[in-house]
């Protein structure tokens, strides 16, 4: 379970994250929606531990992360695998030693484990046998598939997602929406999804929350939130997110 109380983000006087609470049950796929710039990387940057909040708490299977050392967290930060917005794949490595790099890194596997492994992961997402391709041979969507076997690889049990269709041709978009889905009924695993694409939101998500003036204005079931009758989310599903404001107070 991954719980948020009362967090706060603020750069000077600018308050990006309002006292946001939040609690995101095992196996649950929770989709992130919110306007430009409302803060649903910084959001995933304080899970993954990258950023650390300007006041507040945040647990990640009871643990509380916000006050752990680099190496207490790096032991956290093993349940968690993500997949970056421009999949983040290390250009001079093959696609199978992007795959194995935390295995290398943190595990203690043999070397012909960590190849079966890699070969499983990438059979997962649909590219079995890619293992010695470069990631410059690759299309924008086989890309993303490398970095979510990356994520996936040492059977992490929360996978955040920064924008996974970003860039994508609708297609691309869906297949990685059912990668989404097949993962979560494959591993079981708990995960956080930042997109704009609403298809593929609706596709994926159990619960939906969206995001304005740094404060999470609806969370609800996907079903629920198609039929809410906030403006504002109506907005959002429509396409006119235009009058979600960018930031919250301070602005
Ligand atoms: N280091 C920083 N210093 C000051 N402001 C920052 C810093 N990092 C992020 N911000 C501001 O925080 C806000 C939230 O940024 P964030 O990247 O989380 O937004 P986002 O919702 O993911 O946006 P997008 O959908 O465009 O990717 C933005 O207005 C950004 O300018």
């Amino acid at each position: 379970m991954i719980e948020l109380q009362d967090v706060v983000v603020a750069y000077d006087t600018r308050v990006i994250l309002d006292h946001i609470n939040l609690t995101i049950p095992d196996g649950e796929t929770l989709v992130i929606l919110g306007g430009s710039g409302s803060g649903k990387s910084t959001l995933l940057r304080l899970l993954i531990g990258l950023q650390r909040p300007t006041s507040g708490k945040i647990f990640v299977d009871g643990t509380e992360i916000t006050s752990l050392n680099e190496e207490e967290f790096n032991k956290v930060r093993l349940k968690m695998g993500m997949v970056f917005q421009y999949s983040a794949l290390f250009d001079s490595m093959t696609v199978g030693e992007n795959v194995a790099f935390g295995l290398n890194q943190h595990s203690y596997k043999s070397k012909d484990e960590i190849k079966a492994i890699v070969a499983e992961r990438l059979d997962w997402v649909g590219l079995g046998g890619y293992e010695d391709y470069m990631p410059s041979e690759l299309s924008g969507g086989m890309k993303k598939r490398v970095s979510l076997a990356r994520a996936i690889a040492q059977d992490a049990k929360f996978i955040l997602y920064d924008e996974p269709s970003s860039g994508l041709d609708p297609i691309t978009s869906g297949t990685i929406s059912m990668l989404i889905k097949g993962m979560q009924s494959r591993l079981g695993c708990t995960s956080i999804v930042v997109t704009h694409d609403m298809q593929s939101a609706f596709y994926v998500a159990d619960r939906i929350a969206l995001l304005d003036k740094g404060r999470f204005i609806e969370v609800s079931s996907a079903e629920e939130f198609k039929h809410s009758t906030n403006k504002k989310v109506q907005q959002f599903i429509n396409g006119k997110a235009e009058e979600l404001t960018i930031s919250a107070r301070g602005v």
